[in-house]
């Protein structure tokens, strides 16, 4: 049985995380954005139109031994921030840290839109939500995770991800150097093919958890914390100069003074994201506005706990046990 890690580079603001991995052979590098919000393994390819390519590394099925072309198959994924991409599937040997999968289904992109083409440095996405909605028809394909989850030790992965510093995942172990104090566990509910769970409730500041249910899911492919339109408004009703400004797309405030934490719960313990961690960026050169780290998730139809609350944190996926586990770093 085996145990992985790959280490994850924040990138400008942490509005994503790139990690490397290797397909085919002779290995080909590409630095991709693993994501529990989808389950589809794609990257930038020489199928591609040359127009749609800006700086990004691709895949050349041609030029791998060991690819195979999954006759038929194609895929089409949109993201929930209106961003898409399509191709056509191969099956290949891919690695991860020490981690490799010999037919893990690489899914070539022949088409993406303008937000992956002008993002020179994200080659593509690997899925670490449920294979129930990887979008490969006419047969859905398993993503990394689950086509090594047999070889470890046990099948889970962890996230560490950091503020503006390289973090890490961790496949088939609980390091148990990489938190403090307890984990706290809280059942996951994956009918949607999300890392869904329930979080009991929430505070700002320094009061005590008010119960208010927040259902949403744990998403390291979004940038922000993203939670209900009023859980939003009780926050920013107590940051000095905080205001929902349209055209920015939500609420901005003063960079100073340091905004009150955030605290949600998790079973029975509680996940506190710091002030200045929602102060995710500024919005001008002088850096008198910022741009906040928790907005309101209107119309996604359920919360995101996104990079903002997951960088405060080493998470636990347990597909074993389907239950996440967040402890505090
Ligand atoms: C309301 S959900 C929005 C979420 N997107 C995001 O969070 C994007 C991620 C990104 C970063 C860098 C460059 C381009 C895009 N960031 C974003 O919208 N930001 C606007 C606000 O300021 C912070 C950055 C999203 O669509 N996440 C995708 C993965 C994402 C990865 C990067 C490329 C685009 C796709 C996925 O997790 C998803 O669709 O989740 C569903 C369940 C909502």
């Amino acid at each position: 049985r085996q145990t992985g890690t790959v280490e994850t580079d924040a990138e400008k603001h942490d509005v994503e995380y790139l990690t490397p991995i290797s397909i085919g052979t002779p290995p080909q590098d590409l630095i991709v954005d693993f994501d529990t919000g989808s389950s589809d393994l794609w990257v930038f390819s020489t199928e591609m139109a040359a127009k749609d390519i800006k700086g990004q590394a691709v895949y050349d099925p041609n030029n791998s031994s060991t690819s195979e072309k999954l006759q038929g198959s194609t895929w089409q994924i949109t993201y929930g921030d209106g961003s898409s991409s399509s191709g056509d599937v191969y099956l290949d040997t891919v690695t991860i840290g020490n981690l490799t999968v010999p037919n893990q289904a690489v899914e070539a992109a022949k088409k993406v839109s303008d937000e992956f083409t002008d993002d020179p440095n994200n080659d593509g996405l690997l899925g670490l939500g449920f294979s129930s909605i990887n979008t490969v028809q006419p047969t859905p394909q398993n993503t990394f995770f689950d086509n090594v989850k047999k070889n470890l030790d046990t099948p889970l992965f962890t996230t560490d991800l950091k503020h503006g510093a390289p973090g890490s995942y961790n496949f088939g172990y609980i390091d148990p150097a990489a938190y403090i104090g307890n984990i706290s566990w809280t059942p996951v509910d994956n009918s949607q093919g999300f890392w869904g769970f329930t979080s009991p409730g929430y505070a700002v500041g320094t009061e005590t958890l008010r119960n208010h249910s927040i259902s949403g899911i744990a998403d390291t492919g979004t940038t922000l914390l993203l939670l209900p339109k009023s859980i939003v408004k009780a926050y920013y009703s107590e940051v000095q100069g905080a205001q929902y400004d349209s055209s920015q797309g939500g609420y901005v405030f003063p960079c100073s003074p340091t905004p009150p934490d955030f605290v949600f719960g998790v079973n029975n313990g509680i996940v506190t994201v710091p002030g200045d961690m929602v102060l995710y960026a500024p919005i001008d050169s002088a850096n008198q506005n910022c741009f906040g780290g928790i907005q309101s998730d209107t119309g996604i139809g359920f919360s995101i706990f996104g990079d903002v609350a997951l960088k405060t944190s080493f998470v636990v996926f347990d597909a074993g046990g389907l239950q996440l586990g967040w402890a505090a770093k």
